[in-house]
């Protein structure tokens, strides 16, 4: 699925699938946009959704904002590499930009459920990355959700009482942050993103650097 890129050391490799879960509210957006604006060679992938837009999200940087007609045509054009129904909402990924961007030897930074990861997971495993953000404490969840203050009592009461749901998939993940301080959980996030781009299996031009190490070397 993926092609090759060089890394920051000049050996190519294989770019990854860097999935961040959590329910909702537990800080996905706010590691995302901190990993974005902090490493070269990563890239957001851009959800479509059926969801109404919050004050303040741009559409086409924070989702595709899309009507269910539009939506139902992508699923049957197959151009959703993966998608869901999320909180009564359609969600799913574009193919076409994490194809050209894999392609361009970058790695992609995906914000989706445990829905679409299972999906990606079943079509590219070795190229997935997953990482499941916990909250501190189910009181700290529900104050970041109203402080976040753009949804209602009510869509807040809803995204609660499906948290623990959520939740329940944590043991299909990689890797587990509990998001504590934004600082360090980003902090936690971006060693996950170094230590996986250095994956021995990933780099495939080790074997290419290694012989003209040797080379050098016996001659
Ligand atoms: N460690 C933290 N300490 C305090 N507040 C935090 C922390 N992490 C995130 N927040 C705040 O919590 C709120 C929810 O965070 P964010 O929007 O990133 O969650 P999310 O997981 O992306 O939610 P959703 O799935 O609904 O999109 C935001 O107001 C954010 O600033
Ligand atoms: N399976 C997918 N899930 C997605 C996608 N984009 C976002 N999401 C998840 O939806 C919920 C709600 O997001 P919100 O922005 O409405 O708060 C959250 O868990 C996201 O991770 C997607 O393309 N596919």
């Amino acid at each position: 699925m993926t092609a090759g890129g060089h890394g920051f050391d000049g050996v190519e490799r294989r770019g990854l699938m860097f999935v961040l879960s959590s329910p909702s509210g537990a800080g996905k957006t706010t590691l995302s946009r901190r990993l974005i604006e902090q490493t070269p060679g990563l890239k957001m992938s851009v959800s479509a959704t059926t969801r109404p837009m919050r004050p303040g999200e741009v559409d086409g940087r924070d989702y595709h904002f899309i009507d269910k007609a539009t939506f139902e045509s992508m699923t049957e054009r197959d151009e959703l590499l993966e998608w869901a129904t999320v909180f009564d909402n359609s969600y799913g990924t574009p193919r076409a930009p994490v194809d050209a961007a894999l392609a361009a030897g970058q790695d992609v930074l995906f914000d989706i459920d445990w829905q679409g990861t299972q999906q990606l997971r079943e079509k590219a495993r070795d190229d997935v990355v997953s990482v499941f953000i916990l909250p501190p404490s189910a009181a700290e969840l529900e104050k970041r959700l109203h402080s976040r203050a753009q949804d209602s009592d009510e869509v807040i009461r809803g995204r609660m009482s499906r948290a623990s749901h959520e939740m329940s998939h944590w043991a299909e993940y990689d890797y587990i942050v509990i998001n504590h301080t934004i600082d360090d959980a980003f902090a936690e996030v971006q060693s996950i993103l170094k230590a996986e781009r250095l994956k021995r299996e990933r780099r495939t031009g080790l074997t290419t650097f290694v012989r003209e190490l040797q080379r050098q070397l016996e001659t």
